[in-house]
């Protein structure tokens, strides 16, 4: 005789009944909550916030982050849906304890006790807008989240990724300079996206590896005052006049051809991230001590006759420890740098002029 659905359903029965732990034994786990975890998290290792982490960037971001050994608490703030992204990435068996912070009123425990602040936070570009059409609502929010900063955790490094960047980090300073905590060394605009796009065009000009190729990108982020500096490739490489009009043209416009392939559902965001985490880790280890930390970025600087440019610098325990010159520009080069800092100098001013007003 075949056994019934009813007799399966009893011996299943007969099983979990056996499998299941006594009822005293039930209510013991339901009184375990996480707060009473042994784990407390955060002995070593560095503090990190990321403000605007359930975004494009901030999600992925957030993920790269919790994967940085040198983490050792990850904090993360947004207006919206921070809960979420909190409790997904939370699950994640890697050391950085992960703290989850929603709307104005969390930003100062978001912001508490942290050593550096990411800020991925802001609107971006649509096809057809310059980062300069971002500047009317992301200047209020860089605004906002940098009073924060100087309220909670003064000392910590900033890396700014929202832009428009060659704006938003003279508001940064600007802000900070009124509430008395600014120190240059410590802000720093995030324009390795430009490198690490100039490191995969060239290598595939060249058929080379990427990762073996580093391309100094100097002046801002945003078109023409994006200046890849082809002459100065690590290791030493020649060009056509060709390929050098082809990859500067490239270079510039990454971020916009990925804002059209997108199509209206915003900008980069993968690569950004990658480029982001890569240079946090160059932050953090920077301020372990670690020696010879080399990266380009957007900061305050007497390289040109401009208060800010990107430059390479040479990161350490107190952010910032040198900024690098430019080094022999050709005549290319030379031209293009000329062109950029016209640009430069109205996007700094537009920035500077927006907290003091
Ligand atoms: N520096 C660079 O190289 C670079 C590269 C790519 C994008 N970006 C810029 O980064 C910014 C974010 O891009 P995205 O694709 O992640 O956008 P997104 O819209 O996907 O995410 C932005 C996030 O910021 C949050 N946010 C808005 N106001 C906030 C506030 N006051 N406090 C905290 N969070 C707030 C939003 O809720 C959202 O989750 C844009 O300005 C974009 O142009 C910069
Ligand atoms: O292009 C954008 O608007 C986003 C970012 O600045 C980029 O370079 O990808």
């Amino acid at each position: 005789m075949q056994p019934s659905s009813d007799d399966a359903f009893r011996r299943i029965a007969r099983i979990s009944s056996h499998l299941r732990p006594p009822a005293s034994q039930m209510e013991e786990a339901s009184l375990l909550r996480r707060a009473n975890c042994r784990s407390k998290g955060g002995a070593h290792g560095f503090k990190v916030a990321i403000l605007g982490a359930a975004g494009g960037i901030g999600q992925p971001l957030a993920m790269l982050m919790k994967m940085n050994p040198l983490v050792s608490v990850l904090h993360l703030y947004d207006v919206v849906n921070s809960p979420g992204v909190t409790a997904d990435i939370s699950h994640m068996n890697t050391g950085a304890v992960i703290r989850g912070f929603l709307g104005q009123s969390q930003l100062e425990n978001a912001l508490t006790g942290i050593d550096l602040v990411i800020i991925p936070a802001g609107v971006p570009r649509k096809p057809g807008m310059t980062r300069d059409d971002l500047f009317n609502i992301n200047a209020g929010i860089v605004k906002t989240l940098c009073e924060g900063v100087s309220k909670f955790c003064p000392m910590a490094i900033v890396n700014l990724i929202s832009n428009p960047v060659n704006s938003t980090v003279p508001i940064a300073a600007e802000v900070f300079k009124k509430a008395g905590t600014y120190n240059p060394k410590r802000l720093l605009g995030v324009t390795t996206l430009d490198v690490v796009r100039a490191n995969t065009f060239v290598a595939e000009v060249l058929g080379v590896d990427p990762r073996d190729v580093n391309v100094p990108v100097i002046g801002g982020h945003a078109g023409i005052t994006i200046l890849p500096l082809l002459s100065q490739v690590n290791p030493s490489y020649s060009f056509t006049q060709e390929e050098i009009s082809y990859l500067t043209d490239r270079i510039q416009n990454g971020g916009t051809e990925v804002v059209e392939a997108k199509a209206g559902a915003g900008s980069a965001t993968l690569s950004m991230a990658y480029a982001a985490a890569k240079f946090a880790d160059a932050c953090l280890r920077g301020l372990r001590g670690d020696a010879n930390i080399l990266e380009c970025s957007f900061v305050a600087c007497q390289v040109t006759e401009l208060p800010f440019f990107a430059s390479k610098v040479r990161l350490g325990r107190s952010g910032v420890e040198e900024v690098l010159p430019l080094g022999p520009l050709n005549e290319f080069e030379r031209a293009g740098l000329e062109k950029a800092k016209k640009e430069l100098a109205i996007s700094i001013q537009k920035g500077v002029s927006f907290i003091n007003k």
